[in-house]
């Protein structure tokens, strides 16, 4: 797909544990287990810009200058219920990450995003968001959920999923031009009930056994 905040991460970690996500026969504990393991990996590569500042220490030998990350505050911003299962993994990588949360599903018949849920830190306009979800399949909620973020004040809003489907991210891209999109794969196409193919099924419900 030729957008230019569209980016697929690949390493040969996340192509692997993406396999096992996708196998229908994976367990649920090992389904979430996966999703965190490449939620980190992403949130490695998509932090790659984060600046630094160098800072006095002091180490058991002597006074030195070492680097931190400064720069704006993370956000992490899962929408429910599916992208809950990608923020433990991401917390691992940046514990200090405040964490909102956008509360949508799809309307079977319409695929409509109904939002019924929206909480997130004060001061928006000095935070740096990570918007969350597996699936990228119309692309209707993660529209709406990045419209619901600008609408609050957010200025610097990243958006990450494992799987999205063409639609989607074309859906995504030309509303929200200004935020970069990261996927781990990048499927054919939708089915009629608008589920990703060949995808990993229900997001949610393999990850909260609730089919
Ligand atoms: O791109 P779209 O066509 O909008 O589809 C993607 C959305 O569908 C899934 O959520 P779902 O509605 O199943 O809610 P859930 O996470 O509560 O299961 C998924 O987690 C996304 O949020
Ligand atoms: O394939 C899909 C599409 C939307 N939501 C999912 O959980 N899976
Ligand atoms: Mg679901």
């Amino acid at each position: 797909m030729n957008f230019e905040n569209f980016h697929i991460i690949k390493h040969p970690l996340i192509e692997h544990k993406l396999t096992y996500i996708r196998e229908k026969h994976t367990s649920k504990k090992e389904f979430k287990e996966l999703v965190d393991e490449v939620a980190l990996l992403m949130a490695y590569e998509i932090t790659k810009d984060f600046s630094l500042q160098e800072i006095e220490i002091s180490t058991p030998i002597c006074k030195t200058k070492s680097k931190v990350v400064s720069g704006k505050k993370v956000v992490l911003v899962p929408i429910l219920r599916a992208g809950l299962g990608m923020v433990d993994g991401i917390l691992k990588l940046i514990p200090s990450a405040r964490v909102g949360h956008i509360g949508l599903y799809r309307d079977e018949k319409t695929l409509k995003p109904v939002s019924y849920y929206f909480k997130i830190p004060s001061n928006c306009e000095d935070r740096e968001f990570i918007l969350v979800d597996p699936m990228l399949a119309t692309g209707g909620s993660a529209v709406a959920a990045a419209d619901m973020l600008k609408k609050a004040g957010a200025k610097n809003i990243k958006f990450m999923c494992l799987i999205a489907a063409p639609e989607g991210v074309e859906k995504f891209c030309k509303a929200h031009p200004d935020v970069k999109v990261y996927a781990a794969g990048l499927d054919e196409k939708l089915n009629e009930h608008g589920y990703i193919v060949p995808g990993l099924g229900d997001a949610g419900d393999r990850l909260f056994g609730t089919k």
